[in-house]
């Protein structure tokens, strides 16, 4: 990365422990929508730097699980979380936390590719740089919003039309630019929720293909419902059903030799 882009936030000392062994850390977490408990005593340790699924039927609590991650349940009136969500080595739910601070650290895409459609491509990308001032002067903007486009392997497609509003891009370009303003902002995390669920085979290849080279700068947590796309992907899987852990581990482990009867009625589509 040029010297010039490690400006604004991430010159600050940092609490975050970015060379922690593990990305995510889960003890007993239990989650609540009212009286509700839709996650049940989940405790699992996601590796930093790799790619880890979450995998089940839907209403398993698949997605409540993974925007615990981010403090985004914050948004959901009545959503409680309890037990210990720690993100390279902090405590998210501890006192004096500041959950913007967590969302930026810990990106999200979510299943229907979301840029603001009336913005340009460019815009799209720089705003969050914006919002969080992590730029001197406007050339450096301009880096960060190559930087990102780059990384999200849609530069080319894009360079020049960056001032084209987001609503004419494919919807699996869409999908890459919601992932290039997700790295905008220089995640450590990013959070993937059935990013591939409302694409065509093609687009879906290309995000599968773009996770693969993002894992080197970045952990992946990727929810799905598709034992396929989890195979394809993830270094590490964790089953889930009706809210609680079944199983987790190395992928071709799961795979090979799942410990769970419904690990393997899952694998083998018997849901
Ligand atoms: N905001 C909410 N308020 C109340 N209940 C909710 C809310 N969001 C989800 N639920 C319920 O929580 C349970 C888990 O939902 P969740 O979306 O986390 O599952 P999922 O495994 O991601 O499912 P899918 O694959 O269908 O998205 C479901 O029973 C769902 O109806």
């Amino acid at each position: 990365m040029p010297v010039s882009l490690l400006v604004g936030r991430s010159r600050q000392k940092s609490m975050w422990r970015l060379d922690s062994t593990y990305a995510v850390e889960l003890e007993k977490v239990s989650i609540y929508y009212g009286g509700k408990k839709v996650v049940k005593n989940v405790t699992l340790k996601i590796p930093r730097n790799t790619v880890f699924a979450i995998m089940g039927p839907s209403g398993s609590g698949k997605s409540t699980l993974l925007r615990s991650i981010n403090r985004m349940l914050d948004f959901v009136p009545g959503a409680r979380v309890e037990g210990s969500i720690r993100v390279l080595g902090v405590d998210i739910y501890a006192e004096g936390i500041d959950p913007i601070e967590v969302r930026r650290l810990v990106g999200m895409v979510f299943q229907m590719p979301n840029p603001f459609p009336h913005m340009s491509i460019y815009e799209n990308v720089a705003l969050g740089p914006r919002i969080h001032k992590m730029y001197r002067s406007k050339k450096e903007l301009d880096e960060i919003v190559r930087w990102a486009l780059e990384k999200a392997a849609l530069w080319d497609e894009v360079k020049d039309r960056l001032h084209e509003p987001a609503s004419k891009l494919s919807g699996g370009q869409q999908q890459r630019l919601c992932i290039a303003r997700a790295l905008a902002l220089k995640p450590r995390i990013l959070l993937m929720d059935e990013p591939t669920a409302n694409l065509d085979p093609i687009a879906t290849s290309k995000i599968e293909e773009l996770i693969a080279e993002l894992k080197k700068e970045v952990t992946i947590i990727i929810v799905t419902h598709s034992p396929r796309q989890a195979a394809r992907v993830a270094d590490y899987v964790a089953f889930i059903y009706k809210g609680e852990l079944v199983e987790a581990g190395p992928t071709k482990e799961v795979f090979t030799r799942p410990k769970h009867e419904l690990t393997e009625k899952f694998l083998t589509g018997a849901f």
